[in-house]
């Protein structure tokens, strides 16, 4: 049996924009394979390159150097005619929604299927198929003024699905709205995920969006990825600086450095912070200092749980003897990867 091909596979992309004093390169050597059947999340701040990764997978921009391939099929170096066809097997959710406002929530959905020449009664099938997908049933006749961000968005995205494409490109696509409507919008791209079977890519500047959706997340900084892996593994133990900052966005159980001298001046002792998982018991070490004399008190932490496993981390103020303590410090250490003592 051959190899499923992926979604989508970058190698080696580079993306240059300008020329002599204005050059920028926007994305610098990209190797990247997107599952077919996955929530792939790209996380960046302002100016990282995710935009142009987008605009890369829907040939809206061309690479510099590099390969793109799109669900197997190469689509570097294709014709106007291939990249047609590309388009139609990817769906753009935007941030601003970029509905039209002089056409119904039916209409705006509709709009694709008359573009790829469907006939009317297909059209009007399959736009109420849509709506009933995404909630809509009873906005069908309402214009985007008349409809709330979350609906909006709602319409953008059955629109985006119309023509049944393999693939959905969100770009920031929750990010012009409140906590709740996000949730709902970022439940809505799961069912899509889920019951389609339709690969999507969640561009984000927002952990939380990464936390809700994503199986698998790339960090971009600066052009270049600097972590892929799974969300889990991002959030539990980050390794690059931007994604631990990223992650300390939305994760508050390691005290900052002002926090840890304020609990150093509160508590005195010995500030050791320990990571928390399923696997290995923080308990029993802690039974160990109780018999070596060291007493802890829990100073800071939390614990949170992502795709059904429990992460976290607790700081523990030691007090004992020097060498109990060292002790007891170095145990911890040894115990977690990225346990410290400070
Ligand atoms: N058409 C263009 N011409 C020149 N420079 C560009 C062009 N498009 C993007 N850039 C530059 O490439 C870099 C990456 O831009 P991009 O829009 O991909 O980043 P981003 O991560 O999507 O940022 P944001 O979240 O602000 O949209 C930026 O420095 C940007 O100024």
């Amino acid at each position: 049996m051959s190899e499923q091909p992926p979604a989508v596979e970058f190698r080696s992309v580079t993306k240059v924009f300008g020329k002599g004093a204005d050059r920028h390169v926007a994305l610098d050597g990209i190797d990247l394979r997107i599952e077919k059947g996955e929530i792939f999340g790209v996380i960046g701040y302002s100016g990282a390159g995710k935009s142009t990764l987008v605009r890369l997978i829907n040939a809206l921009e061309r690479p510099t150097s590099g390969t793109i391939e799109v669900g197997g099929a190469p689509i570097t170096g294709t014709s106007e005619a291939g990249v047609r066809r590309l388009r139609r097997e990817i769906g753009m959710v935007f941030q601003q929604f970029n509905l039209f406002r002089s056409r119904t929530a039916a209409g705006n959905i509709e709009y694709p299927l008359k573009v790829a020449g469907w006939k009317r009664a297909e059209r009007k099938a399959r736009v109420a198929e849509l709506l009933e997908f995404v909630g809509l049933t009873d906005k069908a006749r309402s214009y985007p003024d008349q409809l709330s961000g979350g609906q909006k968005q709602r319409v953008g995205i059955a629109r985006a699905l119309a023509t049944s494409p393999a693939l959905l490109l969100a770009d920031e696509s929750t990010s012009a709205l409140d906590p709740e409507t996000t949730a709902e919008v970022l439940r809505l791209l799961k069912k899509i995920n889920r019951e389609l079977g339709v690969t999507i890519v969640v561009i984000t500047h927002e952990m939380d969006v990464i936390r809700a959706v994503a199986d698998r997340v790339a960090v971009l900084a600066e052009g270049r990825i600097v972590e892929l892996s799974s969300t889990f593994d991002v959030f539990a133990n980050p390794q690059a600086t931007p994604t631990r900052s990223f992650v300390a966005t939305v994760l508050h159980d390691r005290p900052s450095d002002t926090e840890l001298a304020r609990l150093r001046d509160k508590h005195g002792g010995r500030m050791v912070t320990v990571d928390i998982d399923d696997e290995r018991g923080l308990g029993a070490a802690l039974a160990a200092a109780t018999r070596a004399d060291v007493r802890f008190e829990v100073v800071f932490g939390g614990v949170s749980t992502l795709q059904d496993k429990t992460f976290g981390s607790v700081t523990l103020a030691l007090h004992g003897s020097d060498d109990a303590v060292d002790e007891v410090a170095a145990a911890l250490d040894r115990r977690e990867r990225n346990s410290g003592a400070h």
